[in-house]
């Protein structure tokens, strides 16, 4: 069974991020979605919502085969990776400043456990996306409408 993770706070999922999950669903027999706890972070959706609005996003998805699933985590994701026997982190890279910090902590990764990292390009339509532009527009009456799944649409125009 080879297993991937894509962690992130996902504080909302994005299209950007969704994209990303789908393709790694068609490269391994299981994806888990790792909603990464920063205890020292203030997040406009609780763990569980995010994780909810990843499912309900990945439900909605035509392509959703079935072999994705959803965790939380806390501590390092390393010791996420041995604990559900995964190999592979997933990671969407935007631009080429995103490169610096994935590759430190590939390498980090890598060193920790042996756990290897595999970079995918981003759907250029999404390369400018991120959860924290998408709630800084949204917060502002701005239409997030195509750039997030539309059962996070909904709750964000409920939160915000
Ligand atoms: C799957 C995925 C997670 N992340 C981190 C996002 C986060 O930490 O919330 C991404 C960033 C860009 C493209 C794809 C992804």
């Amino acid at each position: 069974m080879r297993r991937a993770v894509c962690p992130g706070s996902f504080d909302p999922i994005t299209n950007g991020h969704l994209d990303i999950i789908m393709r790694a669903s068609t490269q391994f027999d299981e994806v888990v979605v790792a909603v990464l706890i920063n205890k020292g972070k203030s997040t406009l959706f609780t763990v569980e919502e995010r994780m909810d609005l990843i499912r309900q996003a990945v439900r909605d998805h035509p392509q959703a085969a079935g072999n994705i699933v959803v965790e939380s985590s806390h501590g390092l994701l390393v010791d996420f990776c041995r604990a559900h026997g995964i190999q592979s982190i997933v990671k969407g890279l935007r631009a080429v400043s995103d490169f610096d910090y994935e590759l430190q902590m590939a390498q980090m990764n890598h060193r920790l456990a042996g756990v290897e990292t595999l970079f995918m390009s981003t759907n250029p339509q999404y390369a400018f996306l991120s959860s924290s532009l998408v709630k800084e527009v949204a917060r502002y009456g701005g239409d997030v409408a195509g750039l997030v799944p539309d059962v996070v649409l909904k709750h964000l125009r409920e939160r915000l």
